[in-house]
């Protein structure tokens, strides 16, 4: 099954005269594994469609499955559902300031129903030294690095095992030397897992981890590029 079978997406903002479409004819397929970068001109539709595939935002025509299911139509209740088979990781780490790295964790884990918290925490500390950060478990984000808070949102993102990574703009906050770092932990630890992974970007210094560069300029896709 392919993570993302995207065909025909329109999306537009706004009512009546203010109607504004933002996607136009959108058909992208992100297969089992992969690592696809998204680019384009501010303003080109990227994050929008983002959120589209993380059902952060409700779609309006054309077709959207996301890990099987199709985005059209779907209740909120299956958006929520879908969303927590997602790893989402944001420009600016969106962890919680009062847990500490392995709670931040372990977090993600709280979803599946029945595991102990003594494992959910296992896990949370297995997957931080997975990143680098052994021995910095105990600590809450702001007595860690932004390159570092930034690996504990990558073990956050995969801890659960998803299918799917979505992340918008992971490197924007950080230096060129722990971005390039961050983004290649990240590409490295989803191969291993097999997870795919759709990243949008404006960082032309990443662009050597993608499988994939796909291009967008006023909200349609226009290129779509092997990377070398
Ligand atoms: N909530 C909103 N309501 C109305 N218009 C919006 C909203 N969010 C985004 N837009 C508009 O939709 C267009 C696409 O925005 P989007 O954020 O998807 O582009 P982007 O390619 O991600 O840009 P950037 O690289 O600057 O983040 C822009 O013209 C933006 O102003």
């Amino acid at each position: 099954m392919d993570p993302i079978r995207i065909e025909g997406l329109n999306f537009a903002y706004g009512e009546g005269d203010l109607r504004r479409p933002v996607l136009r004819d959108v058909s992208l397929t992100v297969h089992a594994g992969e690592v696809v970068l998204l680019t384009g001109p501010s303003g080109s539709g990227k994050t929008t469609l983002l959120t589209l595939i993380g059902a952060l935002r409700g779609m309006q025509d054309g077709s959207c499955r996301v890990l099987g299911r199709e985005m059209l139509g779907a209740s909120e209740r299956d958006r929520v559902a879908l969303r927590r088979r997602i790893g989402f990781i944001f420009q600016n780490h969106n962890l919680l300031g009062f847990l500490t790295a392995r709670q931040n964790v372990a977090m993600a884990l709280e979803i599946e129903a029945g595991m102990p918290e003594r494992e959910r925490l296992d896990r949370a500390g297995a997957m931080l030294a997975a990143v680098g950060l052994a021995g910095h478990e105990d600590k809450t984000p702001a007595k860690l690095s932004g390159g570092q808070r930034q690996r504990v949102a990558i073990a956050r993102a995969l801890v659960a095992e998803p299918g799917l990574v979505l992340a918008d703009e992971p490197t924007a906050a950080l230096d060129k030397v722990s971005g390039g770092e961050v983004v290649h932990l990240l590409r490295d630890l989803a191969k291993s897992r097999g997870t795919a992974i759709l990243m949008v970007t404006h960082d032309p210094r990443i662009l050597d981890i993608a499988d994939r560069i796909v291009t967008m300029e006023d909200g349609r896709i226009v290129e779509a590029a092997n990377a070398a």
